[in-house]
């Protein structure tokens, strides 16, 4: 991931001026300095004209932005834009800024809100933890919704600024992070730069916002690390993350229940469990284990100690798009505004999972069926690198809250996968993701 803010910001040094040497004043001196005057004004007034335009001047965003390599941003036709795509189409809908927009699962959420009528507006980085070019598709097919997505980091103050003064939002659905396991060990820092400081950006935004939204936000079913209690339940403890990403979401949920408490913020955390799909995650297993499938490579299946099962409570992106909606529309108001709390708001953590763990080597085999291709099966000892051994979702609460009810078992979500995968990439060997 592109990971160059600088570390402290202002550090650039400007080139000394020039030593200015004493000189008398000749004719010919004279003359000269008039000569490169005239050079001089020329070209500022030719780079002024030529210049491209930019995005409105506004405190601290020159220095972010150009950290963060977004494309520019604002103007009348921009806020337009923004305006339109956020616009409520429906009555009593939603007005929502899905952050991560072009990712898997806030792509299916826009599109999904969209659809029946709630005004969406979409943000994404567009960084390069995965092939871009699968989110500039995404944000293509959301284009043609009507879902327009904004190119900016939610690391930008005055990006956030802006477009919550362009419209009011009634809803965040901050589903923008650092996601992966294992790549936690390869950037630490791209966790923290996402999942925790990014998220404190959000959130002081929001809280400063009049009216607040209400936040509706990606936590993880890895905060329950190396819990061995089966199903796991919201109750259960969250203490002990196995990896960096875990504890990143694990944090969000601390810093959630701060902006609840002091700000009035009405807060949903989400705990997703393997989530699967068309439009998926590349660096996702049951996403390279298609592709390395098809291009005759080995892949590698972990097993826990003594041989035992490594097993995931997949979770499909159709159940995973009703929770989303559902946690929406049973979101509570917050009571505060202008970063003032007025009244205690809700608080909620819900578990959004499939309630049925299959083994990793079950999901290869369904994927050897469909694929029609026997798999190069490389059996290794599950790494020190993050991964638990087990997921298995109790989705009791979310089903009294909102009726959450999976619906699609592995086997059949995996098919839908299979065919978008092949409709998109080709069966065969083309280009790597
Ligand atoms: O629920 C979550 O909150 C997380 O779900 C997902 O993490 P995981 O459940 O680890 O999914 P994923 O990497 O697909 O590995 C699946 C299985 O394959 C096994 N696995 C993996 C790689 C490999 O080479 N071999 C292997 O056997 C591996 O041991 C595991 O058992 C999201 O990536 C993460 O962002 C987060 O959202």
């Amino acid at each position: 991931m592109n990971n160059n803010i600088p570390s402290t910001p202002g550090k650039f040094k400007m080139d000394k001026p020039p030593y200015i040497h004493r000189f008398r004043w000749h004719y010919s001196s004279l003359a000269k300095l008039t000569f490169w005057s005239v050079v001089f004004l020329g070209l500022i007034v030719v780079f002024f004209f030529k210049s491209p335009s930019t995005s409105p001047p506004s405190p601290n965003s020159d220095l972010s932005r150009r950290s963060l390599k977004t494309t520019s941003w604002g103007g009348p036709a921009w806020e337009k834009r923004v305006r339109s795509s956020a616009r409520i189409r429906s009555p009593n809908g939603l007005s929502v800024l899905v952050t991560g927009a072009a990712g898997f699962v806030g792509t299916h959420v826009a599109a999904a809100l969209k659809r029946r009528g709630d005004g969406v507006l979409g943000l994404d980085n567009f960084n390069d933890y995965y092939d871009p070019s699968l989110k500039r598709a995404r944000q293509a097919l959301l284009e043609r919704s009507g879902v327009y997505i904004v190119e900016g980091d939610i690391n930008d103050v005055a990006l956030l600024n802006k477009l919550f003064e362009v419209n009011p939002f009634t809803h965040v659905m901050h589903l923008a992070a650092q996601a992966g396991v294992r790549y936690a060990m390869e950037n630490p820092n791209s966790y923290v730069h996402s999942n925790i400081a990014g998220f404190v950006t959000l959130l002081e935004i929001c809280k400063n916002a009049n009216p607040q939204p209400a936040v509706i936000w990606a936590s993880s079913s890895s905060v329950y690390g190396l819990n061995t209690k089966v199903p796991f339940s919201e109750k259960d403890r969250t203490d002990q993350p196995a990896s960096l990403y875990a504890a990143t979401k694990k944090a969000g949920e601390e810093i959630a229940h701060t902006y609840n408490h002091i700000y009035g913020l009405s807060l949903t955390g989400l705990r997703f469990f393997t989530v699967y799909g068309p439009w998926g995650r590349p660096d996702m297993a049951y996403f390279f284990f298609t592709r390395d499938i098809l291009k005759g490579r080995s892949i590698p299946i972990f097993e826990a100690a003594n041989h035992g099962t490594v097993a995931r409570d997949f979770t499909y992106i159709d159940d995973i798009v009703k929770g989303c909606l559902g946690a929406l529309d049973t979101a509570e108001k917050s009571t505060g505004s202008g970063g003032k709390k007025k009244g205690d708001a809700q608080l909620r953590v819900f578990n959004l999972g499939n309630t049925s763990p299959v083994p990793v080597s079950e999901l290869v085999s369904i994927l050897e069926r469909l694929l029609k291709v026997k798999a190069k099966r490389k059996v290794m000892k599950l790494p020190r690198n993050g991964d638990v051994p087990f997921t298995h979702a109790n989705i009791s609460f979310a089903r009294r809250e909102f009726g959450y009810k999976p619906t699609t078992d592995l086997q059949t979500g995996l098919k839908k996968f299979v065919r978008w995968y092949v409709g998109y990439y080709g069966s065969g060997k083309k280009g790597d993701h």
